[in-house]
């Protein structure tokens, strides 16, 4: 079938190119031209395994990139995949989703026959209906449920394997109206990931799957804070969490996987789902205490880490090494890193900071933190060092062994378990 997807993105651009790969004729829109540029030039615009493969494979055929939304008048559907940020007090930031929402429903108003927009976006329940749905009907000048449609259809990638998580997914979320025209659409447009594979379909309503993509994200973001503030009380008895969270892992119901505790949870999505939906509770006259102290424990997990370092070096004047600022392995993504908490208390301590990622990540940070001596290795890093904070645990991190021998003060205190604790130096593990 012929899909467009507006928002080209960390999401969109993959989310393009799967469907492209399981044989829809595809056209990405986006504003960025240079985003446009890339795919058309058979680029991915991201750093994400496996992303640039299936890009170099269908642009040109099934995939296309335009910045122009009057393209979305040639397809049947359009995949909404468009940034919801948070604002400063952490709600839910609808303004660029609502200008592209605007876009769409101009190109609408001049489409002829049935539609269907796809919201793919993270927004707080009951947007679809009493945000979304009045923009479009009052840009196209046409009527929802008649002329066109909107569903929700949220996305459950993770950066890092949004490949392989779009293709092979644990289950795909309808939110519908129940109009059978869309579902006939929605069909269409899956059949080829889900037919093959049974993945489980959730047929249900907008706002119900709006609610499904942040219990989803906070659930596993609370998983997280439970593991690390288990994990700090490890620390105080001298138990090896990790040891402790491969047991109760064995639980089918508390399940092995989100229990690796350490300097916390960052990302473009737990953060801020967090803050927009603690945010919407308070505004509709609930408290999300629990949520809040989820929160809490996290923001605490980089200050323990300092806090740790501190136990055996006074820092200030010091050259220290903080290796990873992505906010995981696998993506060049700083959003809601730990490493900018991290960077902030060794700046504070006067500390002289050294940092290197793999990734494209440190260009994107040295536009917030151009003080920081952003080096090509983690050898560079760790040389004349007093101290190593670990904060991503890239594989290439367990690799380092005669680097430490390099430091001035071979402290090194790991937040993600990654380095292997050695003669020679001083190992902190944050939760062990
Ligand atoms: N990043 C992730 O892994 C996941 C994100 N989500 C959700 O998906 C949504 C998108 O997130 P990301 O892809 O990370 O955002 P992003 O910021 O990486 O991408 C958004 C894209 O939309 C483009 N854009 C802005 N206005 C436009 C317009 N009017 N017309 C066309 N393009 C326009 C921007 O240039 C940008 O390339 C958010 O709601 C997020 O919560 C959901 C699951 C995973
Ligand atoms: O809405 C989103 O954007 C996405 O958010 C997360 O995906 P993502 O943030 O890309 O990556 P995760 O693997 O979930 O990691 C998030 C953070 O948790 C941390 N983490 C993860 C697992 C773990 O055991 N311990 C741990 O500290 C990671 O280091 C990272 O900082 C969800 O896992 C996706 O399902 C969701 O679609």
């Amino acid at each position: 079938m012929n899909v467009s997807v507006v928002g080209s993105g960390y999401v969109g651009s993959s989310v393009a190119a799967c469907f492209a790969d399981l044989g829809h004729d595809v056209v990405a829109i986006d504003i960025d031209e240079d985003i446009v540029e890339r795919l058309n030039a058979g680029e991915s615009p991201i750093h994400e395994p496996g992303l640039p493969e299936l890009i170099a494979e269908h642009a040109g055929g099934r995939l296309r990139a335009t910045t122009e939304h009057a393209a979305l008048a040639e397809t049947d559907l359009t995949v909404l995949a468009l940034q919801t940020p948070s604002r400063e007090d952490g709600s839910i930031d609808l303004g660029v989703i609502e200008a592209g929402l605007r876009d769409v429903g101009e190109v609408l108003a001049e489409k002829e026959g049935y539609h269907v927009v796809v919201v793919k976006s993270t927004v707080i329940p009951g947007t679809t209906d009493e945000r979304f749905v009045p923009i479009l009907e009052e840009a196209s000048g046409k009527t929802a449920g008649e002329d066109f449609d909107v569903a929700v259809n949220p996305e459950f990638q993770s950066q890092g394997s949004a490949v392989d998580d779009f293709l092979h997914p644990d289950k795909v979320v309808w939110g519908t109206t129940g109009d059978e025209r869309t579902l006939a659409l929605l069909e269409e447009l899956y059949d080829p990931l889900v037919t093959p594979q049974d993945v489980p379909v959730v047929r249900t309503g907008r706002r119900e799957a709006e609610m499904i993509k942040y219990a989803n994200n906070v659930f596993l973001a609370s998983k997280l804070s439970v593991i690390n503030e288990l994990g700090n009380i490890c620390k105080q008895f001298d138990v090896d969490s990790y040891e402790v969270a491969e047991a109760i892992g064995l639980d089918d119901r508390i399940s092995e996987q989100f229990l690796r505790s350490g300097v916390g949870w960052g990302g473009s999505c737990f953060p801020k789902d967090t803050d927009a939906l603690r945010a919407a509770a308070r505004t509709s006259g609930y408290e999300p205490t629990l949520l809040d102290a989820v929160v809490g424990v996290n923001d605490g997990q980089p200050r323990r880490m300092l806090e740790l370092l501190d136990d055996h070096v006074d820092v200030a004047g010091k050259r220290v090494a903080v290796l990873g600022l992505a906010f995981k392995p696998g993506t060049d993504d700083i959003r809601g890193s730990r490493a900018k908490l991290v960077i902030e208390g060794l700046l504070d301590r006067g500390a002289e900071v050294a940092a290197y990622d793999p990734t494209a990540a440190a260009d994107a940070m040295a536009d917030l933190y151009p003080d920081v001596d952003y080096v090509a290795s983690a050898e560079e890093a760790l040389e004349g060092a007093h101290g190593a904070l670990v904060v991503t645990d890239w594989d290439e991190f367990a690799a380092l062994d005669e680097a430490f021998e390099a430091m001035a003060a071979p402290v090194v205190v790991d937040g993600r378990r990654i380095v292997e604790p050695r003669d020679g130096i001083t190992y902190e593990g944050l939760t062990w």
